[in-house]
C-alpha cells in the first residue's frame, strides 16, 4: 500500500504532516479530528481563515515512490538532458495511475508547500505541458492556492492533473454500482447527470433509465442497467445533452465512468447483490434521501459493499426538500453510522470544489476515507461537486497489476443472455482476465452435465458502440450468431480453449455468519453468490463445530443443488437466505471432470 495511503487509513498513526494533507478543507479538518491532532484548534481556526484567503499550510505528505502524484518544485528551463528525465517520470507516474497522475507544482519532495511567484508558476506549468505532449497526454489544472508565510510577494501551487488514454484503450474505465434504499433518488441522480436535465422531482429524470413497462408504471428499478458519463481531457462532461448516442460519448470522452444501476427495493435484493458481486464495481455510490436518513434498505446496502470490500461514497439526495437543520441530521447520523466500530470509516463531508478534489484522490489512496456529498437532482445543488470528483477519481488498480491479468488465459464471466433480431445470441458480462477479440474460439460452461461447448465470438460492443478487442476488466456484449440460447445460463464462464476450468458441485469455504435468528447447522440451505455465480447451496459440514451462531466463524462444506459450477479457490463468497447472511471466501474445491459427472 502507498504509505501515503496507509498513513491515511484509520488504523494506524498519522504523522502531523499527513493531517495538514488538505488543509483549509473541510476534509483536512475532519482527518485531523479523527486522527486526534493535538492543538486540533488551532488548525481548525487556521484552516477557516486560510479558506476565505484561500491560503494554505505549509505541508503535504512527503512524497510515495510509488502511485501517481508527483510533486515538482519547478519546472522552470529545464536542460534538454533533464526534460528527458522528467517525460520518462511522468510516464512511470501515469502507469502507476492507469493513465492518470497528479502532479504538485511549487511542493517540496518532503511535502513541504514551498510556492513559486507568478512567473516561475506559468514557466513551471508551460514545460508540465510540453512534457504531457512529448507523452501524448492532456493537463487540467485542479486548483491554485497562495501558501502564506507572511511574505509581500505571494507564493503559489498548482494542482495538475494529467491524463493520457493509454494507446491500447478508447478511454479509461471506472465502474460505480449505485446503492440506496427505494425512492432514496438513485435513478434520477443518473438520470439528472447522464443526460444533463434536472428532475421535476416526479421522476421525470429517471424515465429514460428504465426498461420494463411495470418500472415506468411503478417508478422502481427492477433490473440492472448501465449508464454512461464521460469526461473529455479538458475535464468536461460528455453526455447525453451534448450526444446523441453512446458512440458518440465514447468517442469524445477520455474517461468513462459507467454506473451500475442497482434496485433498491428488498424484492430486488438479490439482483442487487448479484450487481455487485459479478459486475465487479471500483467504488459504490450510496444514495440517501436528505429527508428519509438511514432508512429501509440503506443499512444492508452500507453492509453488503463493505462485506465485498467496495470502497464507498455517499451522496445525500433531495437537498432541496428539506431544511438546513434536517440535512444536518442525515449527515450527522451517515457519520455516526459510519464511525461504529463495525464500518471503521472516516466519513468527510464535501461543500467545495477544494474537497472535491481532495476527496477523489484521499478516497482511492485509502478505502476508509468515505466522502459524503449533499445534492439535489432538482435545484442542481452541488452536482458540480460531484462531476469534479467523477472526473479526478482514479482507478484502484495500476497498470502493472492489470498487464499482468491480461496476459492470463482468456475468462469470460457471462451475467446476461439476450436474443437480438439479426445478430442473433447475445451475452453480457465481464471479462474477468486476458484478451478477447472479434472472431475469437472459446468454450463455455459449465453446463448441467459440467460440459464445456465451442463457440465463436463474432462481434463486440462496449457502452453500445463496437469494438475488436476487449481487454481485463472491461464490460461488454459479445454476439454469438447461431450459438443455441437454451444451452446457456447467468453465472457460466466463457474461456479460452487451452484452459482447464474446475468445476465442483462440493466446496469449502471459511465463512462468518453476520446474521441469523437461530443457530446455523447442517442441512440449512441458501442462495450462494460467488462473482457470477448465484445458486442453491446446502450446508454438508460444519467443519469442528455442531452449529454456528450469529458473529461466529467456521469452514463450512456445500454441495451446489441444481449444477456444478466454475469457481475459484480464494474467491469471495456471500449467502444469505432470509434474514440469516454470511460472507467469507472459497478455501477448497473438489474439482470433478465431466465424465465423472456422467457416470
Ligand atoms: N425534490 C426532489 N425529488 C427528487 C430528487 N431526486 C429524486 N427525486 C424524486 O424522488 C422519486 C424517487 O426517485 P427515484 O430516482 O426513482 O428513486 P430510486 O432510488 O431510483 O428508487 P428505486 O428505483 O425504486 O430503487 C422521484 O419521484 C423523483 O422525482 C431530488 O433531488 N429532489
Amino acid at each position: 500500500m502507498d504509505p501515503w495511503a496507509t498513513r491515511l487509513s484509520g488504523n494506524c498513526k498519522a504523522s502531523p504532516q499527513a493531517l495538514l494533507c488538505c488543509p483549509g478543507s473541510s476534509i483536512g479538518m475532519m482527518l485531523s479530528k479523527k486522527l486526534g491532532v493535538k492543538n486540533g484548534k488551532k488548525i481548525k481556526n487556521r484552516a477557516n481563515r486560510n479558506t476565505k484567503a484561500n491560503k494554505i499550510s505549509p505541508y503535504l505528505p512527503p512524497e510515495a515512490e510509488e502511485g501517481n502524484v508527483e510533486y515538482k518544485l519547478k519546472l522552470v528551463n529545464p536542460t534538454q538532458y533533464r526534460f528527458e528525465h522528467l517525460v520518462t517520470q511522468m510516464k512511470w507516474r501515469l502507469q502507476e495511475g492507469r493513465g492518470e497522475a497528479v502532479y504538485q507544482i511549487g511542493v517540496e519532495d518532503n511535502g513541504m508547500l514551498v510556492g513559486l511567484s507568478d512567473d516561475d508558476l506559468k514557466a513551471s506549468l508551460k514545460t508540465l505541458r510540453r512534457m504531457a505532449e512529448k507523452v501524448g497526454a492532456d493537463i487540467t489544472v485542479l486548483r491554485e492556492r497562495e501558501v502564506d508565510y507572511g511574505y509581500d510577494v505571494s507564493k503559489k501551487i498548482a494542482e495538475v492533473l494529467v491524463r493520457r488514454v493509454p494507446d491500447n484503450q478508447q478511454f479509461l474505465d471506472l465502474r460505480v454500482a449505485v446503492l440506496g434504499n427505494v425512492d432514496a433518488g438513485k435513478s434520477t441522480l443518473l438520470g439528472v447527470l447522464t443526460q444533463g436535465e434536472l428532475d421535476n422531482g416526479r421522476g421525470r429524470a429517471r424515465l429514460n433509465l428504465f426498461r420494463h413497462l411495470h418500472e415506468i408504471q411503478t417508478g422502481r428499478t427492477s433490473s440492472i442497467s448501465f449508464e454512461i458519463l464521460g469526461f473529455n481531457s479538458k475535464g468536461e462532461v460528455v453526455n447525453y445533452s451534448g450526444s446523441r448516442t453512446a458512440e458518440e460519448i465514447c468517442e469524445s470522452s477520455s474517461k468513462m465512468i459507467t454506473f451500475i444501476d442497482l434496485a433498491g427495493h428488498h424484492k430486488y435484493l438479490k439482483t442487487t447483490i448479484f450487481g455487485l458481486t459479478s459486475y465487479c464495481p471500483d467504488f459504490a455510490m450510496v444514495v440517501v434521501g436528505a429527508n428519509t436518513g438511514i432508512a429501509g434498505t440503506t443499512r444492508e446496502h452500507l453492509g453488503l459493499a463493505m462485506a465485498l470490500k467496495v470502497p464507498i461514497f455517499i451522496v445525500v439526495s433531495k437537498v432541496d426538500l428539506c431544511a438546513r437543520s434536517t440535512v444536518e441530521r442525515t449527515v450527522r447520523q451517515l457519520e455516526r453510522f459510519l464511525k461504529l466500530p463495525g464500518c471503521n470509516k472516516v466519513p468527510v463531508v464535501v461543500s467545495s470544489t477544494d474537497d472535491a478534489v481532495t476527496a477523489a484522490q484521499k478516497f482511492a489512496q485509502s478505502p476508509s476515507i468515505t466522502p459524503i456529498f449533499t445534492v439535489s437532482s432538482v435545484s442542481g445543488h452541488s452536482l458540480d461537486l460531484l462531476k469534479v470528483f467523477f472526473n479526478i477519481l482514479p482507478p484502484l488498480s495500476n497498470s502493472k497489476e492489470q498487464e499482468e491479468l491480461m496476459q492470463q488465459l482468456t475468462e469470460f464471466q457471462v451475467d446476461e443472455i439476450y436474443t437480438v433480431p439479426e445478430v442473433g445470441t447475445v451475452v453480457g458480462g465481464t471479462l474477468y482476465s486476458g484478451i478477447c477479440r472479434e472472431g475469437e474460439r472459446l468454450v463455455v460452461g459449465p453446463t448441467d452435465q459440467g460440459d464445456f461447448l465451442d463457440l465463436t465470438v463474432c462481434s463486440i460492443q462496449r457502452n453500445r458502440s463496437a469494438c475488436r478487442v476487449l481487454r481485463a476488466g472491461q464490460a461488454a456484449t459479445l454476439a454469438l450468431g447461431s450459438f443455441d440460447r437454451s444451452l446457456l445460463r447467468k453465472g457460466m464462464v466463457m474461456v479460452s480453449p487451452e484452459m482447464e476450468p474446475t468445476i465442483c458441485w462440493l466446496f469449502e469455504a471459511e465463512i462468518v455468519l453476520l446474521f441469523h435468528a437461530k443457530t446455523f447447522r447442517k442441512g440449512f440451505q441458501v442462495t450462494v453468490h460467488v462473482g457470477n455465480v448465484r445458486q442453491t447451496a446446502v450446508v454438508e459440514a460444519l467443519k469442528g463445530k455442531e452449529e454456528l451462531r450469529t458473529g461466529e466463524k467456521a469452514v463450512v462444506r456445500f454441495r451446489f443443488i441444481k449444477h456444478p459450477e466454475y469457481l475459484k479457490v480464494g474467491a469471495k463468497l456471500l449467502f444469505r437466505e432470509g434474514v440469516t447472511k454470511g460472507i467469507g471466501h472459497v478455501t477448497y474445491l473438489q474439482s470433478v471432470s465431466p465424465s465423472q459427472l456422467r457416470l
